[in-house]
């Protein structure tokens, strides 16, 4: 590339979007890659602070950043994402082209981060997202790179593919017990029910039903053996989580003969979250805060679920960090860290 004063610059072509702020205060892309410079641009480009362009010199070891950025973005993408092939100021936005769970290989993305030029900017791994959401931004950021980079980058994503991905939501048959005798013999109504059914409608769950159950080992048991059955994939039981001699709902899962992966996480709220695989079907024990709260544990975890990914052992302890919950009055989740460190 040629450094030359924007006075010489016309009839010259701009090799790279040029920045400014427009009246409005915005910042905007004043001259787009491959305009033309004119007599009536000079007073403009020297109003937003250019004394000075790049001329395109092609050199067979550099590549354009708008070039870096796509090579990349070709190979970075998983399903379900979508961007425009056209880089704005040396930038590529990567959207949701799917309703689901956003995943991003952590150690590819930091080595792809340092391999040096790149930057790849994303959502949290496990973020549940929306169709057209934005998810990541991926630049470049000199006007030009080294050949090198460009290869090494790709190779990594290539190894490593996709580096990042939308994992739609799949419609898992489940089945809800509701426990507690105070429900079960009508000395209080119900709001379990409602509040479940919402929360799993958001997945596109396919619910088989609700079963009421009193503070009863054998019952509770029969009700999830009768929900296998049916070939339940998720098993949702509230009530009974805590430490009461009533609350038999983590026995009543370990006696299906399930595998724990957790009785309890580190967060608030919905400490008392448990998760147990029976062959491949989870059961969950929901915390009671589930029913009070939009956003507890409970959510952290179901997007992964119905994305078809399983939970294990070894990860739960990393939650802690950010697992604290701050209770805003307006829930933002998954916009804020809650459920984000691991
Ligand atoms: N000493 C301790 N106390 C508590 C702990 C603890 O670790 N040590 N954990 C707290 C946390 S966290 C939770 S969550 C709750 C445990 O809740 P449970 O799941 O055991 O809830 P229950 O005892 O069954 O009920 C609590 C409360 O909610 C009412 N309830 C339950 N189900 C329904 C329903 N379907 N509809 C309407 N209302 C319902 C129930 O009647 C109770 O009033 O424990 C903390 N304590
Ligand atoms: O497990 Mo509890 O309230 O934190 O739901």
């Amino acid at each position: 590339m040629r450094k030359i004063k924007v006075e010489d610059a016309v009839g010259e072509m701009l090799c790279h979007d040029m920045t400014g702020v427009n009246d409005n205060g915005v910042k905007c892309v004043r001259f787009k890659r491959g305009h033309v410079i004119t007599e009536a641009d000079i007073p403009a480009l020297l109003n937003i602070g250019k004394g000075h362009i790049f001329v395109w010199e092609p050199d067979a070891d550099e590549v354009h950043e708008d070039d870096a950025a796509i090579a990349l973005a070709e190979v970075i993408c998983g399903d379900n994402l979508s961007y425009d092939k056209k880089p704005s100021e040396g930038k590529i936005q990567i959207n949701a082209a799917a309703d689901g769970l956003f995943t991003v290989n952590r150690e590819a993305l930091r080595k792809i981060n340092s391999v040096g030029d790149y930057t790849v900017a994303t959502l949290p791994n496990f973020t549940r997202v929306d169709k057209g959401q934005k998810l990541c931004g991926l630049r470049i950021v000199p006007l030009v790179t080294k050949r090198d980079n460009v290869d090494r980058a790709v190779a990594l994503a290539r190894e490593n593919f996709p580096v990042i991905t939308v994992l739609p939501f799949k419609p898992l048959k489940c089945g809800v017990i509701i426990t507690g005798s105070e429900v079960y013999y009508g000395r209080i109504q119900d709001r379990f029910e409602p509040v479940m059914t919402k929360k799993l409608a958001g997945y596109g769950a396919q619910l088989l039903g609700f079963t009421k159950c009193p503070d009863d080992l054998a019952m509770i048991g029969a009700a999830i053996q009768d929900f296998l059955k049916k070939g339940a994939e998720v098993i949702l039981l509230t009530g009974g989580m805590s430490v009461d001699p009533d609350d038999l709902t983590p026995t009543a899962i370990r006696q299906s003969g399930a595998e724990i992966i957790t009785q309890g996480v580190p967060m608030q709220p919905g400490n008392m979250l448990t998760m147990a695989y029976l062959e491949e079907t989870i059961l969950i024990g929901v915390p009671g805060a589930s029913m009070n709260f939009p956003t507890t544990s409970l959510e952290v975890f179901l997007p992964r679920i119905f994305a078809g990914l399983k939970i294990t052992k070894e990860e739960i302890a990393g939650y802690g960090e950010g697992g604290f919950c701050l209770m805003c009055a307006e829930c933002r989740y998954p916009n804020c860290y809650f459920g984000h460190s691991v």
